[in-house]
């Protein structure tokens, strides 16, 4: 049996003669500090004669490797605050480069440069793969799946990453051999994947993690070339303890205190600045390397932060920050200068590509700042995420952006039973449990639910079995006609309006007017209980003209005047929260 192990009081002093073989346990007494206690990290426990005690918190997941326990860390009258602090000491600041920032010799020299000139901070820095790298591993491995064995090592999108690879070493004055070996490892895993024909999600992950796991040796080794000593880390090797969710897990608990006792033990016996892939985990119980869904990275940089208790956490973009919407449907748009965790959640949750959806929650519960920056314009302020921000500021004041989610599915489900059946809304969303689907945005009558399905989880399963999505979607609707009678609509866009919901009046008679104005019908209007989003349903096909057209009212000059008529500082206070 599977169990946490928790070693209360005080500290204890030969554990390992104490655990049974193959016993491992894992715990800490606040968020950042390790004390009075063992830990134990890449272990799991098949069963135990030491106590467990309920009176701390008990981490819901150990790690393991092959069923041993690897790896005993012991604190020797535990680290407390006094190392903490040494902690905060050592690293300032984690520092995400994202792949465009990384997308070249010219693009990694740039930010050397960058890190370089901050000699009195030292960050602990995460990468993404090399510009498109990703995606181009993707396609190679969907190319392997029919391209016969003989023809893998001629994919083209291998030839691509090899040449950018090569090519980045040379241009910076490094040795080949510092991914050749990765490379070789590549197509060897490409030949296999054409052997079996076959690409599950495990091996996925894995064909995807070359991206990073080579990108960060090459940053590592130019940066030690340049004299500032860096060294490179696998995050599957130091403690990032993930979910087996494969393309898209979730970071475990044990994960804080792993990563920080590693990273702040290696600084202490030998001082280097530590390059980390970001994206990439290990999956608790299957040991495999596992990847945190797209744009992972920064997930991976909050999740640091918090483990270190840093003071702040940067992403890097190639954007001036969070705009006030994607500058791809509209080039007008401006960067946010604050948002709160909330606000920020929200939008990444509701399709702002910029950051992770779930990339805010380690830096709420660590209450870190995220700056975001634009790494080709260094000097642009960006974007500050923080607990609340100042609601005074006229032109934040209502809106702060503008989230366009396209491609949504809505569900109506009206009940057959007469009104005031109790129970209609338990049965609907059981049968979406049953079915592993997340809804999105919920508005309910009486007898009704209208409501839009995640389409980020239809899509990874998209991406495990093309062909069955569509009877995915009939098995949704079979299993909710046995109670209700249902319409399915597709190709619908949510809207999000993140921003101070308190004024919600003011937002919607402005959207409302803007809407009529272009001849758009808003089909559903969910104002959400996280009071920072208001979100419409219209049609895919108009999705892009309403948010140019919000944006314009909403963000464009005339806004301000438009909020005074209004009286845009409504004596809210400063503080959102
Ligand atoms: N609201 C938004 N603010 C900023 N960028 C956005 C927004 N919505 C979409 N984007 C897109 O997100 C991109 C940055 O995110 P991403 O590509 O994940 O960066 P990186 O790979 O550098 O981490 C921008 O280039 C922009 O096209
Ligand atoms: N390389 C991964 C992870 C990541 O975070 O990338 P980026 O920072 O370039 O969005 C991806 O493309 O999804």
């Amino acid at each position: 049996m599977l169990a946490a192990l928790h070693f209360s009081g005080a500290r204890v002093s030969r554990p390992i003669s104490n655990l049974p073989e193959g016993a491992a346990g894992l715990c800490y007494s606040s968020r950042f500090r390790f004390s009075d206690s063992v830990v134990i990290t890449s272990g799991f426990c098949e069963s135990s004669k030491l106590s467990c005690s309920s009176s701390r918190r008990v981490l819901p997941r150990i790690a393991c490797d092959g069923g041993r326990a690897v790896e005993v860390l012991e604190k020797s009258g535990g680290v407390g605050n006094d190392e903490g602090d040494e902690a905060e000491k050592q690293f300032s600041c984690v520092m995400k480069f994202g792949g465009s920032s990384v997308a070249s010799a010219e693009r990694m020299r740039e930010v050397a440069q960058l890190i370089r000139s901050f000699p009195e901070e030292n960050p602990i820095v995460v990468l993404s793969a090399m510009g498109k790298t990703t995606n181009k591993l993707l396609l190679a491995g969907e190319k392997a799946v029919s391209c016969g064995v003989t023809n893998a090592e001629l994919i083209d999108e291998l030839g691509f990453i090899r040449d950018l690879h090569f090519r980045t070493l040379e241009e910076l004055g490094l040795e080949k051999s510092i991914v050749a070996k990765h490379l070789e490892e590549l197509e060897q895993l490409l030949k296999g994947i054409a052997m079996m024909k076959e690409l599950t999600p495990r091996t996925r992950d894995y064909l995807v993690s070359f991206g990073e796991c080579m990108s960060t040796r090459i940053f590592a080794a130019y940066l030690n070339k340049l004299g500032t000593k860096a060294r490179q880390y696998d995050a599957f090797d130091i403690g990032f303890i993930t979910t087996d969710d494969f393309t898209n897990s979730d970071i475990l608990e044990a994960t804080y205190p792993a990563v920080a006792k590693r990273l702040h033990g290696d600084w202490i016996s030998d001082p280097a600045i530590p390059i980390v892939t970001g994206f990439l985990g290990k999956g608790w119980k299957t040991c495999a390397i596992t990847t945190l869904g797209r744009g992972g990275s920064d997930l991976t940089a909050t999740t640091i932060g918090k483990a270190l208790g840093l003071r702040e956490i940067q992403v890097w973009k190639d954007v001036d920050g969070v705009l006030t919407c994607d500058p791809n449907i509209y080039s007008k748009a401006e960067p946010v200068p604050y948002l709160t965790f909330d606000e920020a959640a929200e939008l990444a949750y509701f399709g702002a590509q910029v950051l992770h959806p779930q990339s805010m929650r380690p830096a709420r519960e660590g209450d870190i700042p995220v700056r975001v920056k634009n790494s080709y314009n260094p000097n642009a302020p960006g974007t500050l995420i923080t607990k609340s921000r100042d609601m005074s500021k006229v032109i934040q004041a209502v809106l702060t952006s503008i989230v366009l989610k396209r491609n949504v599915t809505m569900l109506d489900i009206v009940s057959t039973r007469m009104l005031g059946q109790f129970g209609f809304l338990a049965k609907v969303f059981s049968i979406f449990e049953d079915l592993g689907i997340s809804v999105d945005v919920v508005a309910t009558s009486e007898v009704s639910i209208s409501l839009t399905l995640d389409p980020s989880k239809l899509w990874s399963r998209e991406l495990i079995q093309q062909a069955s999505l569509p009877n995915e979607l009939d098995h949704v609707v079979e299993e909710l006609e046995k109670i209700a009678i249902v319409n399915l609509l597709q190709n619908r866009s949510i809207i999000s309006l993140i921003g101070n919901v308190q004024r919600s009046s003011l937002i919607l008679e402005k959207v409302f007017r803007v809407l009529r104005t272009n001849g758009v019908n808003v089909q559903m209007i969910s104002q959400g209980a996280s009071k920072v989003n208001i979100s419409l349903i219209v049609n895919d096909s108009e999705s892009e003209q309403c948010v140019r057209a919000l944006h314009e009212a909403f963000f464009d000059a005339n806004i301000v005047e438009l909020d005074l008529e209004h009286g845009s500082n409504n004596g809210n206070g400063a503080a959102s929260k």
